[in-house]
This record gives structure tokens, C-alpha cells and sequence, in this order.
């Protein structure tokens, strides 16, 4: 469904992304973790045609991503929900999500977007800036969502969120691919979350793939060793 063959990326003279090759099925959620600075972050910017990178093969759906820019790859069903969140904090939590159909035929934001995120719908007049750290997440979601995605791209979605507003994000990325059926990446560094809502767990080492367990068969001590500094 989604399938990355040998990607490479570099900032000017340093490679930062070694070869890295996946295949992540509809309705399947397949998390990338790593520490700080392993490249996770990079990956998704490339993936999404924000850096440029090499790539024998990059295919959505059987059609080919190569040599795309981001507006060409969203239209062609990637999604990207960025590490930080970057909402627009002056805009109201409706025009936020707005700007995520500005490429799309609808101005109309999907009725299940409300009904995935309650929340946002009460909160839908107030500024994007005056949410919790958790609800603009959600916002960040709900944005990504409306373009209609086959892959959904997070980069680590609980950077900044309190424990108890975690288990709420794994609620929400479990019930989106429930209604959705459609492929979740995500990087992480809390693997109690991955856990929650991830098929499969890859561990990402300076820009390689260096493990790669099921959440069946998951070794989680070896993954914690991996993560630790
Ligand atoms: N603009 C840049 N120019 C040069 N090197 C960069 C740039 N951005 C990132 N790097 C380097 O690329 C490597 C991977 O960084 P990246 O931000 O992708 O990692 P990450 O796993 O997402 O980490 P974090 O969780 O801290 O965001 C690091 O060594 C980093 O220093």
C-alpha cells in the first residue's frame, strides 16, 4: 500500500537518512521510534516532499510519489500531522481546520471530523492558541484528516502531553483507523503508547533501521535499550 524502497537524504554534504526501506498496509499502524536526533523527524519531512531525498521506489496506493512536491503528494493521499503541531494560534479552532481543505473540492469540513473530536466542535470559536497542549494536537489530527488521507504521517504526537491526555491520542488514532481502514505512520519515544496503538514497532539509529518486532512479539526491554540515552 505504502512503499519506500532505499530512501536517502542528506543536509548539503551529510547524510542523515541511509537507505531505508518499508511497506506499511491499509489499516495497518506501524511506528518509528528513536531517540533524539536519529532521524526520525527528517524521514517524515522527506516523505512528504518538504526535503528533498532519493528514493528507488515510492508508492502510495500504486502510484508513484517520486520527484513530487508536498502539495502533489497530499493530493496523492499523504497527510502529515508535524512534530510541534503547528497550528495557527490567531486563527479559531474552525479556521484552523479549514486550511487543511484549501486544496480540496469541499469547503465543508466532514461530519465525522466532529464526531471523531468533540471537543474541537465545542471549542470551535476559540483561538487555536488558547487550546491545551492536547486538544491542539487533536486539532493538528482533525487539519491532517479532512484532506481525506490514505497514509496519516504523526511525528511524535505526545511530545509535550500530559500522561493522562496520551491515552486520549491512542484512543483517537485507534478509533481514525477503525473508521478510515488507512495506513498510520508515526515516530514515537514512549513506547507504553506505541503499544497502545501500533501493529508494528521499527527502532530508527542514526537514520537506519536497526529493529523491527510485531506488537504480538514485541521485546520490549531490547526496544527501552534502544531508546535510552
Ligand atoms: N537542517 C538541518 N541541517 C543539518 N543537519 C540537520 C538538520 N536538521 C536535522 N539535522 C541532523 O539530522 C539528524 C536527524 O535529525 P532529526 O531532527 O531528523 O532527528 P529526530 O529523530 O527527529 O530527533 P528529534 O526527536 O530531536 O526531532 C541529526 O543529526 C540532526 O542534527
Amino acid at each position: 500500500m505504502f512503499e519506500i524502497e532505499n530512501l536517502q537524504v542528506s543536509y548539503g554534504q551529510s547524510q542523515v537518512i541511509h537507505g531505508l526501506n518499508f511497506t506499511a498496509n491499509k489499516n495497518e499502524t506501524l511506528a518509528i521510534m528513536g531517540r533524539n536526533g536519529m532521524g526520525k523527524t527528517t524521514l517524515f519531512k522527506s516523505l512528504m516532499g518538504i526535503l528533498p531525498s532519493k528514493t528507488t521506489k515510492a508508492v502510495v496506493d500504486g502510484v508513484s510519489l517520486e520527484g513530487n512536491d508536498s502539495y502533489q503528494r497530499v493530493a496523492k493521499g499523504l497527510a502529515y500531522v508535524p512534530q510541534g503541531r503547528m497550528i495557527f494560534p490567531n486563527m479559531t479552532v474552525q479556521e484552523n481546520i479549514e486550511t487543511g481543505l484549501e486544496k480540496s473540492k469541499t469547503r465543508e469540513i466532514p461530519e465525522d471530523i466532529y464526531a471523531l473530536f468533540p471537543v474541537l466542535y465545542d471549542m470551535r470559536k476559540r483561538k487555536g492558541g488558547n487550546l491545551s497542549g492536547g486538544q491542539q494536537q487533536q486539532l493538528a489530527i482533525a487539519r491532517a484528516l479532512v484532506t481525506n488521507p490514505k497514509v496519516l504521517l504523526l511525528d511524535e504526537p505526545t511530545e509535550g502531553i500530559q500522561p493522562s491526555i496520551i491515552k486520549d491520542i491512542a484512543k483517537v488514532l485507534n478509533e481514525i483507523r477503525k473508521m478510515r481502514e488507512i495506513t498510520i505512520i508515526v515516530s514515537e519515544q514512549v513506547l507504553s503508547f506505541t503499544m497502545e496503538i501500533a501493529d508494528r514497532i521499527i527502532v530508527i539509529d542514526k537514520g537506519k533501521f536497526i529493529h523491527e518486532d510485531t506488537r504480538d512479539n514485541v521485546d520490549a526491554a531490547k526496544i527501552k535499550g534502544y531508546l535510552s540515552v
